[in-house]
């Protein structure tokens, strides 16, 4: 079954200068365990639509439904982890505090300290752990918010751009934390520029004037 579906969206902005409808009917689907990239020029919409995508945003027009069910309101971490190109880390939490927090959201705080450390560790800031965000570069802001976004096992993760500013070595950990995290049935949708992404992934698509193609 496909964990994510997104049908039909649109969406547009008013500009001084006028109107610009940025999403033109979007159709797109992925299945648990595949890891999917969307590409397309700066500007062609493609975190206007994971902000539809994942809630952050209301489409014009069109659904988004997650296992089947209409995307709520404000979605649970455990149905969709999302990883925002602006980040959008708790500045009064530590990265680790960060990264747990979806899971102490659901009531999961026994999972807490180990899922913490080992996202941590998987993508090398383990020893950043006790650290606030405003105290570690944005790339390693970027890893733990990635690590809080699929820290709860999410249904579905949306990835913006999760390899953007990163160095060989942490490249090569976000791609094999988002293969692992496919591997144990989250959908995951990752926005990218970086063939090194479209390398490890099932699919291409790719967004051309506000509708989805097939890379
Ligand atoms: N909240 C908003 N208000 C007005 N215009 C917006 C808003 N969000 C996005 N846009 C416009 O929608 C278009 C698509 O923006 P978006 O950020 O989705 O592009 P993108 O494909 O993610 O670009 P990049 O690869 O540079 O991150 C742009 O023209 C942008 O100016």
């Amino acid at each position: 079954m496909s964990a994510l579906v997104g049908m039909g969206l649109t969406r547009g902005f008013d500009h001084p200068d006028g109107r610009i409808e940025v999403l033109r009917g979007v159709d797109l689907s992925v299945a648990s365990a595949e890891v999917v990239t969307v590409s397309g020029r700066s500007g062609s919409g493609k975190s206007a639509l994971f902000a539809v995508l994942c809630g952050f945003d209301k489409p014009d027009a069109g659904t988004v439904a997650v296992c089947g069910e209409p995307l709520a309101e404000v979605p649970a971490w455990a149905d969709c982890g999302v990883l925002p190109q602006a980040l959008g880390l708790a500045q009064e939490l530590t990265l680790a505090e960060n990264v747990g927090l979806p899971l102490r959201l659901s009531g999961r705080r026994a999972e807490v300290r180990d899922r913490v450390a080992e996202l941590l560790g998987e993508l090398g800031i383990a020893g950043l752990a006790d650290r606030y965000p405003q105290e570690v570069s944005y790339g390693q802001q970027q890893r733990a918010a990635l690590a809080r976004a699929v820290s709860a096992r999410p249904k579905v993760l949306l990835a913006d751009e999760p390899t953007a500013h990163l160095d060989h070595d942490s490249v090569a950990a976000v791609l094999g934390l988002l293969r692992r995290t496919a591997g144990e049935g989250t959908a995951v949708l990752v926005a990218t520029h970086h063939d090194a992404v479209h390398d490890i992934a099932d699919r291409g698509l790719a967004l051309v004037d506000g509708r989805i193609a097939v890379a």
